[in-house]
């Protein structure tokens, strides 16, 4: 079992990693509260909440909520039954949440904890590789007509309880999101992480669970140390937004669910390096990530249909933006990122470039 702590000026948490820890959630429970809300999805039910609930046994407040797996869960509609369902339970602030599944569920059910009787408390129990990010850090939320995460708050988790045994049941999709997010931190962190990640993940069919975990473990600790010394995104923890400006559109422009979050922010990533080549005037590794990316089977094209104009446009709702002006996180070198505001007129011309060729 493996410990990272997360510290930050409003709250210190656990996340813990290791194999089979569903069922002995309940050591890692710094308290016991009147009640247990785990929200989970109906592909994460069938595995996973028979255990959580027997771990829960000794306690006859325990109620689930199954929503539909996927991206379109992070709706208002979602959040709303919800919460009518949990308010018709008529239960106290002392009641607890516990998100039992990916982003979607962790980002869903962290905002129903965050806003229910003004917050109550919340664990996150990650099925997913890609929840390796998101169940860290606080950004909870759904997603609005225009945009991705418009709606949220910055919410901690009592603990993470990263139950690793759940990456064996993932499908390639999910393992191949998840990536993404993994390589994301390597890339912004560090020249040496990067080149370990390139050397012992060479390929999609290499990775083993075994030699990925401290891989694994190396990324996470990127993204508790970037938000111990910037919990509110007042600074470099927009560096953990590489690849999202683009892909953030992308996503919501070719339909939630289409392409995952991290196949959005691989072509994202892409994008963004050859954007801060043109801006910084500056050679990157882009033909050796690009190519990298392949064997990782991730995506490194705009999918086809969507026009330039289209993801401007979207991209204008991107949370980043500042003074009239679409941010980005550029890279001066690998492990080297920064915020920069980009001129619509650039971007819109490398988007046409990118999409064309
Ligand atoms: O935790 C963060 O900060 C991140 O930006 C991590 C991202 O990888 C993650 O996808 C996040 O949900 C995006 O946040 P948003 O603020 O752009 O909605």
């Amino acid at each position: 079992m493996e410990r990272l702590d997360i510290q930050t000026p409003h709250k210190n948490y656990p996340v813990i990693i290791g194999d089979g820890l569903r069922f002995k959630l309940t050591e890692f429970l710094s308290k016991s509260y009147s009640a247990y809300v785990i929200i989970t999805d109906d592909h994460v039910a069938p595995l996973y909440l028979e255990d959580v609930k027997t771990a829960l046994s000794f306690s006859t407040n325990v109620f689930d909520f199954v929503v539909p797996a996927g991206e379109t869960a992070k709706s208002f509609a979602t959040y709303k039954r919800l919460i009518d369902d949990i308010v018709a339970l008529n239960l106290d602030r002392k009641s607890c949440v516990i998100a039992l599944g990916g982003g979607v569920i962790g980002d869903l059910a962290g905002f129903v904890a965050a806003t229910f009787l003004r917050g109550v408390a919340f664990i996150q129990m990650p099925t997913t590789l890609l929840s390796h990010d998101s169940s860290i850090g606080g950004k909870v939320g759904i997603n609005h007509e225009h945009g991705k995460n418009l709606i949220g708050a910055f919410y901690h988790p009592e603990a993470v309880l990263y139950d690793t045994e759940c990456l064996k049941t993932l499908p390639a999709s999910e393992w191949r999101s998840g990536l993404a997010e993994v390589v994301k931190h390597a890339i912004i962190d560090s020249p040496e992480l990067y080149h370990r990640m390139r050397q012992e993940i060479p390929t999609f069919d290499a990775i083993d669970l075994h030699t990925f975990a401290p891989l694994l473990k190396a990324a996470m600790a990127v993204k508790a140390n970037v938000v111990a010394n910037d919990e509110l995104e007042a600074g470099m923890r927009k560096f953990l937004n590489f690849g999202h400006t683009l892909g953030h559109a992308i996503e919501k422009e070719s339909g939630y669910g289409v392409l995952s979050h991290g196949e959005a922010v691989a072509i994202g990533m892409i994008f963004a390096l050859r954007l801060s080549e043109r801006i910084y005037h500056i050679a990157l590794p882009v033909a050796e990530i690009i190519a990298w990316f392949k064997r990782l089977s991730l995506p490194i094209a705009i999918p086809k249909g969507l026009t330039s104009q289209q993801l401007l446009e979207r991209m204008k709702y991107d949370k980043k933006r500042a003074d009239g002006h679409i941010v980005f996180v550029l890279l001066k070198a690998i492990g080297e990122p920064e915020v920069t505001p980009v001129e619509d007129a650039v971007i819109s011309n490398l988007l046409a470039e990118f999409i064309n060729g």
